[in-house]
């Protein structure tokens, strides 16, 4: 079977830094991988650079249900089906809840996701509509960044270290409802801090250290001192 995304031997610049060398990795329909790795790792780069808005990137091949992507600009590739929540939620200052959660909807792709199932899913958003973004709480904030992001009724929804700066309880009630996202069918590919939270998710890991896949497959696959000395460099304990 054809993966959904395809990356091959991607390399992202920051005009004469590189940050990722040669990546490879794919993704398969419904799947949940986490990619992990310390601070500057490439992590974040990754993410944008597969979803066309970092452009200082080239890659042998790059595609989306067997379309080439790499000459796509970032609106045309959610379209496709890939959408990404971003680290920092970049919810719309100026615009109300519901406002910032019906621009998921001008991708213009039909499937599951309208507003009132959106609704269902974070219901704490339902009494919060009319509201500017900026009087919710982080937790609230990045419901909405995620209602956004499923508006476009993503085939692969990448998501950018979601829990950051949130409450524990927060982030359950968030990572619970991947379980409703990917009874979809919709593949999911995380950057998330939390190792163990990564672990316990994904059905396979990417570690990157120093913008290089160090380790990739499924988590239970590796011991405890073979994942920190991926993202490490040394032995763990
Ligand atoms: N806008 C930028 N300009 C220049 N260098 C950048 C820029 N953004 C990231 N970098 C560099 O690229 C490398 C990878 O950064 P990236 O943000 O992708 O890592 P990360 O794994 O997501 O880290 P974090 O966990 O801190 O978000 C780092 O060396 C970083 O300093």
């Amino acid at each position: 079977m054809k993966p959904l995304l395809h990356v091959e031997d991607l390399n992202a610049f920051y005009g004469d830094l590189q940050a990722l060398f040669g990546v490879d990795f794919s993704v398969g329909e419904g799947e949940c991988i986490a990619v992990i790795g310390s601070n500057g790792a490439g992590k974040s780069t990754l993410l944008r650079s597969v979803t066309g808005l970092h452009r200082g990137r080239s890659a042998k091949r790059l595609s989306l249900a067997g379309a080439e992507i790499s000459q796509r600009a970032a609106s045309e590739i959610v379209a496709m089906g890939m959408t990404l929540v971003p680290e920092g939620r970049r919810l719309f200052s100026s615009l109300t809840v519901e406002e910032n959660l019906t621009i998921g909807r001008s991708a213009g792709r039909a499937g599951y996701w309208n507003l009132s199932r959106i609704y269902e899913l974070f219901p704490t958003l339902l009494e919060l509509g009319g509201r500017p973004v900026t009087k919710l709480s982080g937790g609230q904030q990045q419901m909405v960044a995620m209602g956004r992001a499923l508006m476009t009724n993503p085939n692969l929804l990448l998501c950018d270290e979601i829990s950051l700066g949130l409450a524990p309880v927060v982030v359950k009630g968030i990572y619970d409802n991947f379980a409703r996202v990917r009874g979809q069918g919709t593949a999911v590919i995380i950057v998330e801090q939390d190792i163990g939270r990564a672990l316990s998710v994904a059905d396979r890991i990417i570690c990157l250290r120093k913008g290089a896949v160090m380790l990739s497959g499924a988590p239970a696959s590796f011991t405890r001192n073979q994942i920190a000395e991926a993202y490490f460099g040394v032995e763990g304990e």
